[in-house]
């Protein structure tokens, strides 16, 4: 044995000799020729190229591994692999499927085939050792996908196929996640220095359009606008706007502003920041808070009358000015922002500039596909250089309970898609103004021995009374109208009288 092993280092050796010398004596050109055609003859038995990638790179993780996991786990439901593994952390909505060690799956992309496979390497005992101490985890192991094609896919594989799985993954996990609402309103907690602006908590609204109470016709021009904005990339950039949109939701209370919040980011599936502005101290806490929200993710200032005086500068100034309207918007901006950002220095306070900067100033942009909404009581309230389209591009407005908005809150209550009494009721919602927060009271289910007619009858009722109660109310403030321009019409005959005595007197 050791002597025909010999013999065989002997005979390489030999070989290695003779190819040496004809490196050194052969031609250049005849060398390199000799070269393709081994590489020809190579790619020939195996023309594949192979790509790892490690869960983890340079001691970080590797955020494409997990997007390849993501990517290969939904693919292995639908395609013939046999080694699954299921995983379910705490921040995902559902369990997760990956492929299982060993196990191969096969891919196909723009007429390219692939093959990926996963394998883990058990680390050494002195590496795992040494990383264990910190996490008191037993062997650490290192794992990877690998990823087999043709060579001649190369282009195909660096050019797209692994920035669709990017994004495929991406768009995966995305879905799977919880979504979280965040809130700035907890800054005197001494456990939240260092966990940045905002506080988390999952958001399990069961609030969707399905549910929502309003005109249908308004409701899908909504939801069309939300599937044009989540599907615009491509567009906002080709026309050079930030990918972002504002909606203002206003009504009377109880009419489903918020309802109408926790419905869209359901519907997109997005995270939701509110925004407490009484608790931002000046323009550079909003700026910061503004760099720490994501993208994908709807932020929200609610009754944002009353979240601070944004307005009062503005409308003392306005009596000032005599100026077209026009005029009045350019103008009164800019001196409006000089006067405040001087303020803002020596104030160190919130101001309308700092607010409209954090809608649509440069650092806005910080982030992609971003939805901001203002809720308020009362739209007039608000300084239209807040509002204006381009800020908030949708104005919506949230009413009272008519007939169509009825129809859905009965049937989310009380299962009905008709009644006798339906009619009855369209007939006196046209004519009471009555929110749907309101109306909603009168149709749940409070006790069993009730049901569903106890309910529109004790509805039915409501209605009666607060129609009663506003025609009261409507005669009440005529005869009050009536009674004051009688009272005017006396004190002018008695400034008449008074002028000719006057006038006699002379
Ligand atoms: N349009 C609606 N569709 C379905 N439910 C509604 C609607 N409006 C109100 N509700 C019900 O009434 C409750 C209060 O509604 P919501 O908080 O959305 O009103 P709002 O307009 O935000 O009021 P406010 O102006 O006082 O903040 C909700 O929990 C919801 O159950
Ligand atoms: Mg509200």
């Amino acid at each position: 044995m050791t002597a025909s092993l010999t013999e065989l280092w002997s005979k390489l050796g030999g070989l290695m000799l003779i190819w040496g010398i004809i490196q050194q004596y052969f031609p250049r050109a005849l060398s390199k020729r000799f070269d393709y055609l081994w590489r020809r003859v190579e790619n020939y038995f195996y023309p594949y190229v192979q790509i790892t990638i490690d869960e983890f790179s340079n001691g970080k993780g590797n955020e494409m591994y997990g997007h390849i996991n993501s990517y290969l786990g939904t693919k292995s439901i639908k395609k013939d692999a046999k080694l699954l593994k299921v995983e379910k952390s705490k921040n995902s909505k559902s369990f997760a499927v990956s492929l299982d060690e060993g196990e191969e799956i096969n891919d196909e992309f723009q007429g390219a085939k692939f093959s990926w496979r996963n394998y883990s390497v058990k680390l050494s005992d002195d590496f795992s050792g040494h990383r264990s101490s910190r996490s008191n985890s037993v062997p650490m192991e290192k794992k990877s996908y690998r990823l087999t094609f043709n060579q001649g896919d190369r282009e195909i594989v660096t050019g797209k196929y692994l920035n669709h799985i990017m994004e495929e993954g991406k768009a995966i996990q995305f879905l799977n996640r919880k979504q979280k609402i965040y809130s700035n309103n907890c800054s005197d907690d001494w456990y939240w220095y260092g966990k940045g602006m905002w506080r988390d908590i999952n958001f399990e609204h069961p609030a969707t359009f399905d549910t929502l109470a309003m005109d249908p016709k308004k409701k899908a021009e909504i939801i069309n606008d939300l599937i044009a904005f989540s599907k615009g990339k491509d567009y906002y950039s080709k026309v050079g706007k930030a990918w972002k949109r504002g909606y203002l939701l206003y009504g009377p209370p109880g009419t489903g502003k918020s309802t109408m919040i926790a419905a869209i980011a359901n519907y997109l599936n997005y995270d939701i920041y509110d925004l407490e502005l009484t608790s931002v101290k000046d323009n550079s806490g909003l700026k910061k808070l503004l760099m720490e929200t994501t993208s994908k993710s709807i932020i929200v200032i609610e009754d944002i009358d009353c979240s601070i005086d944004l307005t009062g500068k503005r409308k003392k100034k306005k009596k000032k000015e005599t100026t077209s309207e026009d005029q009045e918007e350019d103008s009164d901006s800019s001196t409006e922002k000089e006067k405040e950002s001087t303020e803002n220095k020596e104030t160190g306070k919130l101001t309308l500039s700092g607010l409209l900067n954090f809608i649509d100033g440069i650092w806005s942009a910080c982030g992609q596909e971003r939805i901001i909404i203002f809720t308020t009581n009362h739209k007039d309230k608000l300084d239209p250089a807040l509002i204006r389209r381009g800020r908030m591009d949708m104005h919506i407005e949230m009413s009272y309970c008519r007939y169509e908005a009825f129809k859905v809150l009965a049937n989310n209550y009380l299962n009905l898609e008709t009644h006798t009494l339906f009619q009855q009721i369209q007939g006196l919602l046209e004519e009471v103004d009555m929110s749907p927060c309101d109306v909603a009271e009168h149709l749940i289910l409070k006790n069993a021995s009730g049901g569903p007619q106890t309910c529109l009858d004790n509805l039915i009722q409501a209605l009666q009374e607060a129609k009663k109660k506003a025609n009261k109310d409507s005669k009440e403030s005529k005869e009050k109208a009536k009674q004051n321009s009688l009272k005017i019409k006396k004190f002018s005959k008695f400034l008449r009288c008074f002028g000719s005595v006057k006038k006699l007197l002379k």
